[in-house]
């Protein structure tokens, strides 16, 4: 049976919202496939909401990314999913379990959303990483030649899912995230894969990114990308533990609080509903009236 969906984004970063409750499957690789054959409906992450698995929060929310792999946290994904929720059922505040924990989220009365997107972990076996290393900070990986490597000693942190963190001095957009993060995301020291991250510190409360996502690629925007980048900076003290950081699709506003909770806030952007097919991925708008404005 049909399921209602959202096409939205967050700062660019290409959502779709899956209405999955009351079901007992989630959306198919199938479907994956053939929603990112459209362009209508190509997608970087999707989040299908599930019935509550655990008590006291609203929703299990589920996460796919555009090659079908599962995610445990995308924060403008989880921005989207509020507004969804919220248009719904006018509740502002929501609580959800993800496979990288439990999120809770606050959309404000001037529309941003506000995402408490859990403590960051900087361990080496938490990244994970292959190897140990008593250093997150920076660790022995480069890209380029070895007398003149290209990107090298990224920070890496978990934000509910792996990242690594290169830093340049130079504007983020000259570097080849297209040729290098490939080569880096399925990197060995990686297990687990990882979301890459070109970051320039330009001032203590302003960071600029650009990433390439685990089984996404070149995104807009990555939310949990943002607070690896944010965190890994703050705790070697080349920022505030409150700064915007820029990605290709606009500003977030982080704060990684004294409690070790990362609170990231941002917008979310509805485009247009439909129904779908979970398991083919076959869809039709529904709502053909209420175009994206
Ligand atoms: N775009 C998301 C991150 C989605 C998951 C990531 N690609 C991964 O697999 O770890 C975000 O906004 O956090």
């Amino acid at each position: 049976m049909d399921v209602p969906f959202a096409k939205m984004n967050g700062l660019g970063n290409r959502i779709i919202v899956a209405d999955m409750r009351g079901r007992g499957d989630s959306v198919s690789r199938q479907a994956a496939v053939a929603l990112n054959a459209d362009d209508a409906t190509r997608f970087d992450q999707i989040m299908a909401i599930h019935d509550a698995r655990a008590d006291g929060t609203d929703h299990y929310i589920d996460i796919l990314n555009s090659d079908g792999s599962h995610a445990q946290a995308c924060g403008n994904g989880t921005r989207c999913v509020v507004q969804a929720l919220s248009a719904e059922t006018g509740k502002a505040r929501f609580t959800f379990q993800t496979p990288g924990g439990i999120l809770s989220a606050e959309e404000h009365s001037d529309g941003m959303i506000s995402v408490d997107m859990g403590m960051p972990r900087f361990r080496w076996d938490q990244i994970p990483l292959a190897e140990e290393f008593h250093d997150t900070t920076g660790i022995e990986l480069q890209i380029g030649p070895i007398d003149a490597p290209v990107l090298h000693t990224p920070s890496v942190a978990n934000i509910g899912n792996p990242h690594a963190v290169f830093w340049v001095d130079a504007d983020v957009q000259t570097f080849d995230l297209v040729r290098f993060g490939p080569l880096l995301e399925s990197h060995p020291i990686f297990p687990e894969k990882a979301n890459i991250s070109i970051a320039n510190v330009v001032a203590r409360d302003h960071l600029v990114i650009r990433t390439w996502e685990r089984g996404a690629g070149l995104t807009e925007a990555c939310g949990s990308a943002a607070c690896a980048a944010l965190v890994c900076a703050a705790r070697v003290d080349k920022t505030d533990r409150a700064a915007t950081v820029t990605v290709p699709g606009g500003d977030l506003k982080l704060e990684w609080r004294e409690d070790n909770h990362i609170i990231m806030t941002g917008p979310a952007e509805w485009e247009f509903s439909g129904v779908l097919d979970p398991q083919t991925g076959q869809w039709r708008r529904d709502d053909p009236g209420r175009e994206a404005k």
